[in-house]
């Protein structure tokens, strides 16, 4: 509509009073509102073409596009960088404006053209060239912000279907929603311009005063592209000893999912329960949560208490027999002894009867949820590794050792064991055992220089630190079997053990392979595997798997006997000639090295 020349004031020039305060005096806007009052009063005169143009120049979409570009150049005269986003989100505010209040024909033409495709193309052409200026943005600060307002910073994110990277919270007491956590190397960390403490004041134009947390998430995840938060900077560092009362993640989206025995690269234990690290396979990836120390510890506490008792089953018997040495042996081998093995088998049962914690298993594991670890090659002038093979009763590892000591018998030993029983006639002291006195024998144990030990038949048995030393000492690799009880005791700077996890495979191949093979009991030797024998052989794998996993270096499934036992020799030889990752404590700063 246009008003007549004289008289009343056109809507126009109240436009001009009006908007004379907020935009620049040279805005095109401000250009187009002083044609058009020139136009105007040329209008009624009806000189040629005039009402045509100013027909033309009046339209709503020219207005809207303007007024658009007059912000941008405002945003940018600011150095609001990127303009681009400031672009998209005053079209969104236009738009969800011009949603509130649909009822002027002039406000419906405005929305349709604001949401009109050559509108949304031009804006995205825009972009684009803005994309190519792009800088890091500045922390801007409007410069009339009055010292009594808190200052405030206007801060833009492009949330490129990534996740921001950050989490928030509300303040116990005051309410304000608040920035949790910045999560490292996350797309909030990287902008540098979001930090733990900042309070949130707007996202994308809407308050969050009075908003909870999830509503405020909620807006996040609707966002596309884009992102703009007014926040009031925190005034000081963040603050690390944040308390949590919620033992679960503060935000399941920035957990680290990992298992025991992952390799985790710690980024920030700033916070006293959940620390942020990155998985040492994966360290592309922005960093995740994860409970820290003292909180796993009272995680592991808490599982520990609430296990139910779980008596060990074993091997029916019937016949007894003397203890035996392999009969088809073409040589002599140390540490198979039947009571030797039998023995290791009632110390693993009397220690789970009795409801204790040997020192190498979860109470250690409570004591330090994680371990420190580094990068460790054995140089050709230090010993060998000791070589721990573990597993269920039956599953393979004695045949496993004796076939890769057979291999080469030069390279590869046993230790020998510590007795209190007497010597018999063919037996020959440091080949089958050392046979001590019990005292000795107990000496060996209250100094801990005894791997593992127990109790068969009235006496004692062993395997000492010393005699393990002795084989390493010789050049030789150390093989030997333990209980994964003993696992922990074994890892010493001393041995740097590489463990070696003899799994069985699924019950139908074991059945299978293991047709022929025979078990050692008490009182039974040639006995078959029974399906319930290969049952609870699988069962108990899952359990030391569950329990000692993050202690195995290497796992073996023995299926086919021959198979098993080339992985063997490789896993073996790639312990002493491979970088391994081992407990840091293992490793001395050595300047020279
Ligand atoms: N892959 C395999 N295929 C067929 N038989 C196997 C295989 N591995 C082991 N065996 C046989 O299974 C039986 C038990 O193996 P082994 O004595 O090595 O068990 P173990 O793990 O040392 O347990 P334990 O110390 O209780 O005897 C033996 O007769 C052995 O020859």
């Amino acid at each position: 509509m246009i008003q007549s020349d004289e008289g009343a004031v056109s809507p126009d020039e109240k436009d001009v009073k009006r908007s004379t305060t907020s935009t620049p005096e040279n805005g095109l806007s401000q250009i187009l509102r002083l044609v058009l009052q020139e136009l105007n009063l040329f209008y009624s005169r009806d000189v040629n073409g005039v009402c045509l143009l100013y027909d033309l120049l009046h339209s709503p979409w020219l207005r809207a596009l303007l007024k658009v570009y007059d912000c941008l150049q405002e945003f940018k005269q600011r150095k609001l960088v990127p303009a681009t986003p400031h672009a998209q989100m005053l079209s969104y505010e236009v738009v969800e404006l011009l949603h509130a209040s649909p009822s002027s024909p002039e406000i419906q033409e405005l929305r349709q053209i604001l949401q009109a495709p050559h509108f949304k193309a031009l804006l995205s052409a825009h972009d684009t060239v803005a994309q190519k200026d792009f800088e890091p943005p500045l922390p801007p600060l409007p410069d009339n912000i009055p010292e009594s307002e808190e200052a405030m910073k206007i801060v833009c994110l492009v949330k490129n279907q990534q996740p921001l990277g950050a989490t928030i919270k509300r303040h116990e007491m005051t309410g304000d929603i608040l920035v949790a956590r910045v999560i490292h190397g996350g797309l909030a960390e990287r902008s540098g311009l979001l930090y733990a403490g900042d309070k949130l004041v707007e996202v994308n134009g809407v308050s969050v005063e009075g908003l909870d947390p999830e509503q405020v998430i909620h807006i996040l995840a609707m966002s596309r592209g884009t992102i703009m938060f007014k926040v009031v900077p925190v005034s000081d560092p963040p603050v690390n000893n944040q308390k949590m009362e919620d033992p679960t993640i503060p935000c399941a989206d920035a957990g680290l999912p990992f298992q025991k025995g992952d390799i985790l690269q710690i980024v920030d234990r700033n916070d006293a329960l959940w620390w942020q690290a990155r998985k040492i396979s994966d360290l592309g990836t922005c960093a995740g949560l994860i409970p820290s120390n003292h909180l796993m510890k009272r995680k592991q506490r808490e599982f520990w208490w609430s296990q139910p008792y779980q008596p060990h089953t074993h091997l029916k018997s019937t016949t007894y027999k003397e203890e035996f040495v392999g009969c088809d042996q073409k040589f002599f081998i140390a540490g198979f002894r039947r009571s030797m093995r039998l023995c290791r088998r009632k110390s693993h049962l009397s220690q789970r009867r009795a409801g204790a914690c040997c020192a190498g298993s979860c109470c250690s594991a409570v004591g330090a949820p994680y371990e420190e670890v580094t990068r460790y090659q054995r140089r050709p002038s230090d010993k060998h590794r000791l070589i721990v093979l573990v597993g269920p009763s039956g599953v393979g590892v004695n045949e496993l050792r004796r076939q890769l000591i057979e291999l080469n018998p030069n390279h590869f030993q046993s230790a020998v064991p510590h007795t209190t029983r007497s010597k018999k006639s063919y037996e020959m002291d440091g080949r089958e055992y050392h046979y001590v006195s019990k005292e000795t024998f107990e000496s060996l144990m209250y100094s801990h220089r005894m791997l593992e030990y127990g109790e068969y038949k009235g006496h004692l048995y062993g395997t000492s630190v010393d005699a393990v030393q002795a084989v390493l000492d010789e050049g030789k690799i150390c093989v030997m079997d333990l209980e994964p009880q003993g696992i922990q005791v074994a890892r010493t700077q001393e041995l740097k053990p590489y463990v070696i996890f003899i799994k069985p495979s699924n019950m139908s191949c074991m059945k299978q392979s293991r047709k022929n093979a025979k078990i050692i009991t008490d009182y039974f030797v040639d006995m078959k595997f029974k399906d319930e024998d290969l049952q609870e052989m699988e069962d108990l794998a899952q359990k030391m798997e569950t329990q000692f996993g993050q202690f195995f270096d290497h796992v073996i499934v023995n299926d086919e006997l021959q198979e098993a036992c080339a992985q063997l020799l490789s896993a073996v030889q790639k312990a002493q000639t491979e970088p391994q990752w081992v407990p840091a404590t293992w490793v001395s700063y050595d300047p020279e090295s």
